[in-house]
C-alpha cells in the first residue's frame, strides 16, 4: 500500500468517481471493511459503540454500525458534533436510525453514553478522519477522554482523531486506537514515529479504487 498526503487521497477519490465509482460506494466499503474487521475478531465483537463527528469520516462509522447491527451486534451511535454535515453522512444517519439503532447526542446524553460504553466490547472512532486539522477543542476533549478511558478496544476509522494526517502532529486529548483502518492509501501519519502510538496497528484496506486511479502517484 503506498502513502499518499491529504490532497493526493482526494485527488485518488475524484479520479475513482470519475471512473465510475461513486463517493456514496467508497464510503459503503470503507464501513463495510470496518464491520467486518470487528466482526473476524476473537472473540467477534458482540456490542460496539461508534462515536461519529460531522464529516464523511462519521459516514463511515454510520455504515459500519448498520453493518454491525444486520450481523446480530448491539450497537449505539454516539454524536459528538451534533448533526453531520454531507449529504452522504445524512442519508448514512437517516438509514441507521430507520433501523432503531439508538443514536446519542454526547453533550446532551454524557451519562447514557457513558453507561453504554461501559458494556461495549469495542469503540469505533469516526469523529475525524483526514479532515482534522488544528486542535481537539476543549468541549471535544471530554469526548475523547470517555472514549479513551476504560481499556476498551478502539477501532479508529482512517486517522485516530486529533492526529493531522499529513503532519502526525497529535493534539493533546487524541484518540489512542488499538486499531487504525488505512482506508485504500497509508497517510504519512500512519508512519511518523510521534503518531504511531496513537494509531495502534495499522489495517490496510482496500476500499475498491482501481489501480489505475492512483495514477498521478506514478
Ligand atoms: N471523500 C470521500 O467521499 C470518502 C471519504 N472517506 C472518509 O472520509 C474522511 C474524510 O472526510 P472529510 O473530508 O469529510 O473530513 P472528516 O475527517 O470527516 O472531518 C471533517 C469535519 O471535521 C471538522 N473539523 C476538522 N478539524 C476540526 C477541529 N480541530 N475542530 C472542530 N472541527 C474540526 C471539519 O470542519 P471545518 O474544517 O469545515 O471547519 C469538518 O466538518 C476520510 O478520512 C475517510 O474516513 C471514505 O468514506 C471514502 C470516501
Ligand atoms: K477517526
Amino acid at each position: 500500500m503506498k502513502t499518499v498526503t491529504v490532497s493526493q487521497m482526494k485527488q485518488i477519490e475524484k479520479n475513482a468517481a470519475e471512473s465510475g465509482l461513486s463517493y456514496t460506494q467508497m464510503m459503503e466499503n470503507a464501513g463495510a471493511r470496518a464491520a467486518d474487521f470487528l466482526l473476524a475478531q476473537t472473540p467477534p465483537a458482540r456490542s460496539a459503540v461508534v462515536f461519529a463527528g460531522k464529516g464523511n469520516n462519521a459516514g463511515d462509522g454510520f455504515v459500519a454500525a448498520r453493518l454491525l447491527k444486520k450481523a446480530g451486534c448491539e450497537v449505539t451511535v454516539v454524536l459528538t458534533d451534533g448533526l453531520p454535515q454531507t449529504a452522504d453522512t445524512c442519508r448514512n444517519l437517516e438509514k441507521i436510525q430507520a433501523m432503531g439503532i439508538p443514536v446519542f447526542d454526547f453533550l446532551e446524553e454524557t451519562a447514557a453514553v457513558t453507561a453504554q460504553l461501559k458494556n461495549a466490547c469495542v469503540a469505533v472512532d469516526a469523529i475525524y478522519g483526514t479532515g482534522f486539522h488544528g486542535a481537539l477543542r476543549q468541549s471535544m476533549r471530554l469526548v475523547t477522554e470517555v472514549l479513551n478511558a476504560g481499556g476498551r478496544s478502539i477501532l479508529a476509522l482512517d486517522m485516530p482523531s486529533g492526529v493531522s494526517a499529513d503532519t502526525g502532529e497529535v493534539s493533546p486529548g487524541a484518540v489512542r486506537a488499538t486499531w487504525t483502518m488505512a482506508f485504500d492509501s497509508l497517510k504519512p501519519a500512519h508512519l511518523l514515529e510521534k503518531s504511531i502510538p496513537f494509531c495502534g496497528e495499522i489495517v490496510p484496506v482496500d476500499i475498491g479504487i482501481p489501480a489505475e486511479c492512483h495514477e498521478i502517484l506514478e
